[in-house]
């Protein structure tokens, strides 16, 4: 079978990409993968903070276009950037196992944050996130590629520090630029974060059944419950919700955190089941939250978010 697999052209892209051929390979000795590169609105646009591209499907809508038009017949992205509603006729064929979903700090420990400390973020839960742990941080929109993000905060160019992904660092070599992982109870990760998404046309299920030899069961049913939350509180990928997966004894409990931009309030609560109740586990949890005052929290950050586009 030939597979072209698209992919944005970012060195964390590229790597993504070559790590699910290389998977697909190796359940599939006879399949002919081919890298193809498909670039996106989020690449294009360097001028404006990272939540003002259009925000949502910024880094993920021409790879579905060129999926739907036949270009290619799979894309590999961050499933953290793929939007909780895929365009009719793609599916979300497997999630591969994640990879450490943490956030980390660079630049200094968490235990350095002070008042005034400048920190480049341009993640609004990030941001809300900071501000809960210490009022007054200076937080700078920042945007761009891993590698440069991290070079700034090292060398003190306009930032003291960085939030970023372990799993993009790890995938990086870059790890242990890192001043510190975060511990997820105190500072829950996005939605999907460090976990690839292999998107394909939904009638093609050859491929389909393919992919599913590559998924990892407990990894899916993470992100199916995260997604079944962001569905029910209605938040795009840019808005400040944390989670954290833990599993005990085949059970799933997943914690969720909305946090107020300006970092003052926060609503957190939980929801445990089983693994084949993983959008039951994602709605409950919504709900909670929603019960609790939720909705202001959201209502706010997105009228942050709209008021930072470009017009
Ligand atoms: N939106 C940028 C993005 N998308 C995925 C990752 C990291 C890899 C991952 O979370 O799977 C990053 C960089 C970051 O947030 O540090």
């Amino acid at each position: 079978m030939e597979i072209r697999l698209g992919t944005r052209r970012s060195d964390l892209a590229r790597w993504q990409a070559s790590h699910v051929a290389d998977l697909i390979r190796s359940v599939e000795p006879a399949a002919e993968v081919r890298v193809v590169f498909v670039s996106s609105a989020g690449d294009k646009d360097r001028r404006s903070g990272f939540q003002q591209i259009g925000g949502i499907g910024a880094f993920t809508k021409e790879s579905e276009d060129s999926l739907l038009r036949n270009e290619i017949d799979l894309v590999v992205h961050s499933l953290k950037d793929l939007p909780t509603k895929l365009q009719p006729g793609l599916v979300l064929a497997a999630v591969p196992k994640r990879e450490d979903p943490r956030d980390v700090l660079c630049g200094v420990a968490l235990d350095q944050l002070r008042p005034g400390l400048r920190v480049g973020t341009g993640s609004i839960r990030r941001k809300a996130q900071l501000l809960a742990l210490c009022n007054g941080l200076d937080i700078r929109p920042i945007r761009g590629n891993v590698s440069p993000r991290l070079r700034k905060a090292k060398n003190r160019e306009g930032i003291d520090a960085t939030v970023l992904a372990a799993a993009g660092l790890s995938r990086l070599g870059l790890l242990h630029e890192a001043s510190q992982i975060l511990d997820a109870h105190i500072f829950p990760y996005a939605v999907g974060q460090g976990a690839l998404a292999a998107e394909a046309r939904e009638e093609d299920t050859a491929l389909i059944a393919l992919l599913q030899k590559i998924e990892d069961r407990q990894s899916r049913t993470e992100v199916d419950a995260e997604r079944a939350l962001m569905r029910s509180l209605d938040a795009g990928c840019s808005l400040p919700v944390g989670v954290s997966a833990t599993w005990r004894a085949g059970t799933l409990t997943l914690q969720g955190q909305v946090t107020h931009p300006d970092g003052q309030t926060k609503i957190a609560d939980e929801s445990t089941g089983l693994a084949d109740q993983a959008d039951a586990i994602g709605r409950s949890l919504g709900h909670r939250l929603l019960e609790q005052g939720a909705e202001e929290i959201l209502k706010a950050a997105s009228r942050i978010v709209e008021e930072q586009k470009p017009t």
